[in-house]
Order: C-alpha cells, then sequence, then structure tokens
C-alpha cells in the first residue's frame, strides 16, 4: 500500500442513475417514483435549443413541488462549449430549493473546467446562503476527458461520480459506431474462422475506475442506448461491475430494475464474502495470513475483496 491511503468514495447508493429531459415534466413524478437511486434531469442533449429556457424553469420548480423521497436529485447542465451553461448554473443554484443535491457537468475535457463551475457555484452559493453544498458528477465523453481523466478525479472536492458517455465518446474518437454502448460488431478477433467479440468500452472503462479509485470518487457506466435489449443491457452492466464501476444510467424506466439488480451484490455473493471474512479471521487466530476456502487460497487481500461486498450491500440496505 502506498503511503497515501485510497480515499473512500461518498457512502450512498449509485446503483442506478435515471435520466429524464427537463422538458417532459409528465415523466417528473414517475421518475420520483422509481427505484433509482439517482434522478438526473436533463438541461442538455435530449432539450432542443428552443426549450432551454422552459427546461430550466421546469426543474426548477420541480425541485420545490415534486416529493423526490430519498432521491439523489442532480441536473444535467450544458457543456462549457454552449452559451447556455452559465444561465444554468446560475438559475439553478439561485432559484431551486434545497432539495438539489448534485451538478452533472458533460463533455468535461481538463480540470480547468471544473475549476470553473466550481468557482461559479462557490460564489452562488455563499451570496445567497446555501445551507446544502451542491456535489458535482462529470461526465468523460470525448478524448480529452479520457486522455486528462485522473487531472479530472482530481479537480474538486464537491466531485463524487464520474460516468463514460458512451455515444458522445465515440463521436469524439471517431470510433466507427452508431451504437451506445453495448457489443459492436465490428470488433473481434478472428480464429480459424470463428469470430470472438471483444470490448470496445473496456480500456476507457478502466481508466475511469483507476481515476476514480485513487481520488476518492465513485466511477458510473453511462447509457446503454437500445432499451428493448435487456441481456445486452445487463451484459454491459456485469461487465461494468466487475470492473469496479458502482452503478449505470437507465435512459428508460425498464433498465432501472436491470441496473439495481446487477449492482445489488446478490445474497450468494455476501454469504460467500461473509464466510471468506470468517475463514480469514479462523486463520489470524492460528497465526495464519492465508488458509483455503472451497479449495481456493484467501489471504489479507482476499479479507478487502470481501468488504468490497460486504460494504455495499450494507450501504444498500441503509
Ligand atoms: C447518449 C447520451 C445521453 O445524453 S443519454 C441521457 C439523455 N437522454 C434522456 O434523458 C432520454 C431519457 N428517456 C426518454 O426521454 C424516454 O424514455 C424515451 C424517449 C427514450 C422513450 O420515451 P417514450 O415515452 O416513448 O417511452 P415509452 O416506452 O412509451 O414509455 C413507457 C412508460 O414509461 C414512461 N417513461 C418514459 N421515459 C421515462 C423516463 N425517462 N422516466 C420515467 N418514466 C418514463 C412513459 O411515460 C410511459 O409511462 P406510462 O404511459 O406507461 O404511464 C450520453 O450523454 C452519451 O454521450 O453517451
Ligand atoms: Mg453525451
Amino acid at each position: 500500500m502506498s503511503f497515501r491511503i485510497q480515499p473512500t468514495p461518498a457512502a450512498r447508493p449509485n446503483r442506478c442513475q435515471l435520466f429524464g429531459p427537463g422538458s417532459r415534466t409528465a415523466l417528473f413524478a414517475k421518475m420520483a417514483a422509481s427505484d433509482a437511486d439517482v434522478i438526473n434531469l436533463d438541461l442538455e442533449d435530449s432539450v432542443a435549443p428552443s426549450d432551454k429556457d422552459s427546461a430550466r424553469a421546469n426543474i426548477i420548480a420541480a425541485t420545490h413541488e415534486v416529493d423526490w423521497g430519498s432521491k439523489y436529485l442532480s441536473v444535467r447542465i450544458n457543456g462549457l462549449d454552449t452559451p447556455f451553461w452559465y444561465r444554468d448554473v446560475v438559475e439553478l443554484l439561485e432559484q431551486s430549493s434545497d432539495r438539489l443535491d448534485q451538478i452533472m457537468i458533460p463533455k468535461v475535457g481538463c480540470a480547468a473546467d471544473v475549476y470553473a463551475v466550481d468557482a461559479l457555484v462557490t460564489s452562488i452559493e455563499a451570496a445567497k446562503g446555501r445551507k446544502k453544498r451542491i456535489s458535482f458528477e462529470v461526465i468523460i465523453e470525448s478524448a480529452a476527458g479520457i486522455a486528462h481523466v485522473e487531472e479530472i478525479a482530481a479537480s474538486s472536492p464537491r466531485l463524487q461520480a464520474m460516468s463514460l458517455g458512451a455515444a458522445d465518446f465515440a463521436a469524439s474518437m471517431g470510433m466507427s459506431t452508431t451504437g451506445i454502448g453495448g457489443t459492436q460488431e465490428n470488433y473481434y478477433m478472428l480464429r480459424e474462422g470463428a469470430q470472438y467479440w471483444s470490448d470496445p468500452w473496456h480500456w476507457a472503462q478502466s481508466a475511469i475506475v483507476a481515476a476514480c479509485r485513487t481520488h476518492g470518487v465513485l466511477p458510473v457506466d453511462g447509457p446503454f442506448g437500445d432499451f428493448s435489449d435487456d441481456e445486452g443491457f445487463r451484459a454491459q452492466a456485469r461487465r461494468s461491475a466487475t470492473l469496479g464501476m458502482v452503478g449505470k444510467w437507465a435512459i428508460h424506466p425498464k433498465q432501472v430494475a436491470l441496473a439495481n439488480e446487477v449492482f445489488t451484490p446478490s445474497d450468494a455473493a455476501v454469504a460467500e464474502a461473509r464466510e471468506i471474512l470468517e475463514a480469514m479471521e479462523a486463520a489470524k487466530a492460528r497465526g495464519e495470513g492465508a488458509t483455503v476456502y472451497k479449495g481456493r487460497l484467501v489471504d489479507i487481500a482476499s479479507i478487502k475483496q470481501a468488504e468490497v461486498i460486504v460494504r455495499q450491500s450494507e450501504m444498500i440496505a441503509g
């Protein structure tokens, strides 16, 4: 272990982030009634330029009027390359209720992007005497974002989460696909005439997880566009969970249960993790640092692995 202890991310469930356009107010109550841990009301790409002002007003009203229960309430602002973002921040921070938890910043390309939003948010919070300190989530969805992912992860104490935005990421990287996440049919290895699919998102996800874990930020997988493909969503989400991500976006309500299913440790996984912890307690009492559990090695590192699963399940249980 380095002399520097790995920081712990925010202790809140983030298995599913349900998105909805700020221009579709009819969806707000349905989103609030969903089983998603996080709600992302959108001002960015799901809202037409002509609707930006009204969508902003809708969202501000919804922070006052809709009962969001215990959900983490996040609003995705417009990118820093648009004429909209500063008004998003100013109006949200000046007019929304204290129910607003987070601002999501899209297309972040460097730490200075987060610094700019932080400066504006900090100033308005002080001026308006806002009681709750707003947190940030950033989306890595450009070549610059992934190239600077570590400095972005370290950019602000407000930063709680970081997502991969597969669609904009693919476009920025010049990837030859119109799919949003999941298997890409031309990304395969060939052996003896048979095709074996590989995962084009894997390296970017790994870079995000490493940057997040280094700086105590929650790593999250972004959208899976084909909401009629449940098994495709599950497969993508399982790969993300295996890599260390804590949750995934839902761009349609039917994806919420799928994300919750994948990112909630199963009873069997939790039982096994607890058994490993017990086996290691017994080993420690015998003065041993390693032992055998179900025919395989477990040692002091296994304690930390098992604790990840137990902690996650305890946090979800509340
Ligand atoms: C890719 C990049 C992104 O930006 S992704 C995030 C931005 N996108 C969004 O926010 C889109 C969110 N989803 C929607 O707008 C809609 O779900 C839809 C357009 C995809 C489909 O809407 P539609 O009404 O046609 O869907 P139905 O199947 O008819 O709905 C059934 C039922 O569910 C209700 N519903 C629909 N959507 C939602 C929702 N988001 N939340 C809650 N409830 C919803 C709908 O009203 C129906 O209800 P009922 O009539 O049965 O009562 C990314 O940045 C990148 O770069 O990768
Ligand atoms: Mg995007």
